[in-house]
């Protein structure tokens, strides 16, 4: 659970092509993930079962031989707060430079799990080069070749060992909401607003990998996680507005939670780190409520919630059936409406759809409007059926599952969509041979 390896290191190691051959041990396992982008910061690896998350923090680098120090030592700061194991990337073919140096420094100094990952160690010649590298003065070192896949299984099965498999928490079967969002949207203030004041209705959890993952509520009818509310109401050393930062902090409090509140500064409206965190929340399959805080900001003759509604949806398309919650903290104005609609969505993404009920109404969508034949074959759907998931899958079995097209699945999402309420989840269809 959370289970967090972010790679550093300078411009041209080899990052992006170490965290390609990580992420796909994982496409690989998981073929069906279509409708999702791949990027190069953010992905998961399965290594003998056991599932961690891999961030690339050269996705963000600015530039790129021109790179400030200053944005550089932020990058390696913040990955270290947040990531659980640092891989700390090397080139064998240029030596040790002034740049690993500085980075050397400032991981020595952490506390954190750091491994010394050699690249380029393309042949055993290389091999004596790359002991070189333990002159800077860190634990462990693996060699590896990112392009040909030597000694990657090696760093991987060391992986393995060292993230917990299971975590110790006392955890009871209630929802787990995370708030997320970009620095200053107002997460500390509405975690705040909801248990602050009333610290005996808080019972902090400990977990292994953080002081307190999670904290339970409990009133008006109400019995919840929030998650990593430490993470929300500890201000960071270098909390600046950059990207990877918000990215970084969403990442361990996302794959905690059943859903998230993603929650957007009215005044600056929908941007391009809010899209990557609602990418994160779709990669990972979780529910989302939007919610547009400081709303008693804007101007209500000029902008009103509906105009700002439709903006809001076209900046998330192609999902769009999701709540949107106008809120703000400071005049208490529908912080309640919010978690009413967390809750909503829970239940959304937990729904189960009896068989019967499923294939009656299913059957006929399909005889009214069968998939286009391609290539003269006719496809005929049989049956229908709910995956036991944790988001809500269906299988459609039928003979020739290989010719059924995107356009036709997103066809009969939508119709599932408007049979039974699954606002704010993301809904998987499978198409599967019989
Ligand atoms: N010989 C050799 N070349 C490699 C290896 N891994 C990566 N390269 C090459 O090194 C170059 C840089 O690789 P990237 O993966 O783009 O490096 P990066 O660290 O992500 O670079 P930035 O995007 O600038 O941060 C590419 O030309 C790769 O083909 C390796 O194991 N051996
Ligand atoms: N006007 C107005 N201000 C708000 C509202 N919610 C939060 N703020 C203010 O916005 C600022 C940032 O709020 P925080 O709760 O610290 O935001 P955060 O998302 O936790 O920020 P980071 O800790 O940097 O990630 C504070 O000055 C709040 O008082 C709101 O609904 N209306």
């Amino acid at each position: 659970m959370g289970n967090i390896a972010a790679i550093v290191g300078r411009p041209n190691v080899g990052k992006s092509t170490l965290f390609n051959r990580l992420t796909e041990t994982r496409t690989a396992i998981v073929n069906e993930e279509s409708g999702v982008t791949r990027d190069r910061l953010y992905g998961k690896c399965i290594w003998n079962g056991l599932e961690f998350s891999v961030v690339d923090t050269g996705g963000y680098a600015v530039g790129s031989d021109d790179i400030f120090e200053e944005e550089i030592r932020k990058q390696v700061l913040i990955a270290i707060e947040e990531a659980d194991i640092i891989l700390f990337m090397l080139d064998v073919t240029t030596g040790i430079t002034d740049y690993d140096e500085m980075v050397a420094d400032i991981l020595r100094r952490s506390k954190k799990q750091v491994i010394m990952v050699v690249n380029k160690v393309d042949n055993t010649d290389r091999l004596t080069e790359a002991s070189y590298f333990y002159s800077l003065g860190l634990d462990e070192m693996f060699p590896i070749s990112s392009i040909n896949g030597g000694g990657t299984g090696e760093l991987l099965d060391r992986l393995v060992e060292l993230f917990p498999s299971t975590e110790n928490v006392e955890e009871l079967d209630i929802p787990r909401f995370a708030i997320v969002g970009r620095p200053n949207a107002g997460k500390s203030s509405i975690v705040n607003a909801f248990i602050g004041e009333e610290r005996n209705i808080v019972t902090p959890i400990s977990g292994t990998t953080r002081d307190s993952i999670y904290t339970r509520y409990n009133k008006f009818g109400h019995d919840f996680y929030l998650v990593d509310t430490a993470g929300v109401r500890k201000k960071s050393k270098v909390s600046e507005d950059l990207e990877f930062y918000s990215v970084m902090r969403a990442i361990r409090a996302i794959e905690n939670s059943d859903v998230c509140l993603l929650m957007i500064d009215a005044t600056r409206g929908v941007e391009s780190q809010d899209q990557k965190i609602f990418q994160l929340i779709q990669r990972n399959k979780k529910g989302v409520v939007v919610l547009i805080n400081k709303w008693d900001l804007i101007e209500k003759d000029t902008m009103t919630t509906k105009k700002y509604e439709e903006q809001v949806r076209s900046k998330f398309a192609p999902f769009v059936d999701f709540p949107i919650v106008f809120t703000s903290v400071i005049t208490k104005q529908r912080i309640h409406k919010a978690l009413e609609m967390a809750v909503a969505v829970y239940d959304n993404k937990t729904r189960k759809i009896p068989t019967a009920k499923l294939n009656e109404a299913m059957q006929q969508i399909v005889h009214d409007n069968p998939p286009p034949s391609t290539k003269g074959k006719y496809i005929k759907i049989k049956y229908i059926m709910q995956l036991p998931t944790n988001t809500p899958a269906f299988a459609f079995f039928c003979n020739l599952p290989q010719y059924v097209k995107d356009p036709y699945k997103r066809f009969l999402e939508n119709k599932i969509r408007k049979m039974w309420d699954f606002s704010g989840v993301p809904v998987q269809i499978f198409m599967r041979k019989k």
